[in-house]
């Protein structure tokens, strides 16, 4: 069986107050999960959400896992949401175990920080890899507040050659912030989801993205900056052929930019 789901934009980061939201968008991650006479799992924290399971539902079969995903790893781009659902969603598929999904969303939030690749549960980004477009979630009670289809924008990413382990926040003090995170809450609550965006990534600055996101604005982005903890940048497009300029004017210029979109897809089978 092989499951697909998609990476995705921070909106709101939920390591300062709990509150977290996310936007979907086209990166997929292909999870291929196979019934196997011993198992093979590709990496260590993809053997402990396989484990978590197991031990939560007696489940005694030996899988073979391999991934095959677009979403740049350690990025601020959901690479690890997408990794931990599908696991969790495809074993429950290939056992015909039926799960009500806000069940599944709070056994993937549990896995993540059990294989330590979440510190708040992030059922945020698990909720966007789940069903798509736009979620606002309480992480602190996995609890999704809201969610809603997005329309249509094109997107760029700036990739750069280093990651940011969302597990290396875990002691990071963020205290000093509330007073601002409230703001934001407000912002998001209003439906300002692309201010929050651009707000929420500003904390996590380390001043060395001021170039490529002024670039963006400059050349027909509506909004752009780093997507939460980053290091990815995302600019915002309304239309595909300003974002195609967009690009062309990039990549001239040597930025390592890929393209995408927001999506209201979801996690699905790809192939049974
Ligand atoms: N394609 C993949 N194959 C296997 N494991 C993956 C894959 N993509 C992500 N992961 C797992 O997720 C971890 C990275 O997750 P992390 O939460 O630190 O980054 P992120 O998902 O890019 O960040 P954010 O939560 O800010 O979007 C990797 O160390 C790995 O364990
Ligand atoms: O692991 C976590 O708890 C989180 C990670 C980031 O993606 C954040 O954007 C999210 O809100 C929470």
């Amino acid at each position: 069986m092989i499951i697909k789901t998609n990476g995705g934009l921070s909106v709101l980061s939920a390591f300062v107050n709990g509150y977290g939201a996310a936007i979907s968008i086209d990166l997929p991650m292909y999870t291929e999960i196979k019934k196997s006479g011993e198992d093979i799992f590709p990496t260590p924290e993809m053997a402990d959400t396989v484990n978590f399971l197991r031990n939560r539902f007696s489940i005694h079969d030996k899988y073979s896992i391999n991934i095959n995903s677009q979403i740049p790893m350690g990025m601020g781009l959901k690479s690890s949401s997408a990794m931990t659902l599908s696991l969790i969603y495809g074993i429950f598929k290939i056992n015909h175990m039926d799960i009500a999904p806000q069940e599944v969303l709070k056994i993937a939030s549990e896995a993540s920080i059990h294989n330590k690749t979440s510190v708040t549960g992030a059922i945020d980004d698990l909720s966007i890899a789940y069903y798509g477009g736009f979620c606002f979630t309480d992480n602190s009670s996995n609890r999704i507040i809201s969610k809603q289809q997005i329309e249509e924008k094109y997107i760029i990413l700036e990739l750069q050659d280093r990651m940011a382990l969302t597990y290396d926040m875990r002691n990071r003090d963020f205290s000093g912030y509330k007073n601002y995170y409230g703001r934001l809450l407000e912002l998001v609550k209003d439906g300002h989801i692309f201010e929050s965006m651009m707000l929420n990534g500003y904390i996590f600055s380390d001043g060395t993205e001021t170039g490529i996101v002024k670039k963006m604005l400059g050349t027909g982005a509506i909004y752009a900056g780093r997507s939460g903890k980053g290091p990815a940048i995302f600019g915002i497009y309304e239309t595909e052929s300003s974002m195609e300029s967009s690009f062309k004017q990039l990549t001239s210029e040597g930025y390592n930019v890929i393209r995408s979109r927001f999506n209201n897809y979801g996690i699905n089978i790809y192939e049974q």
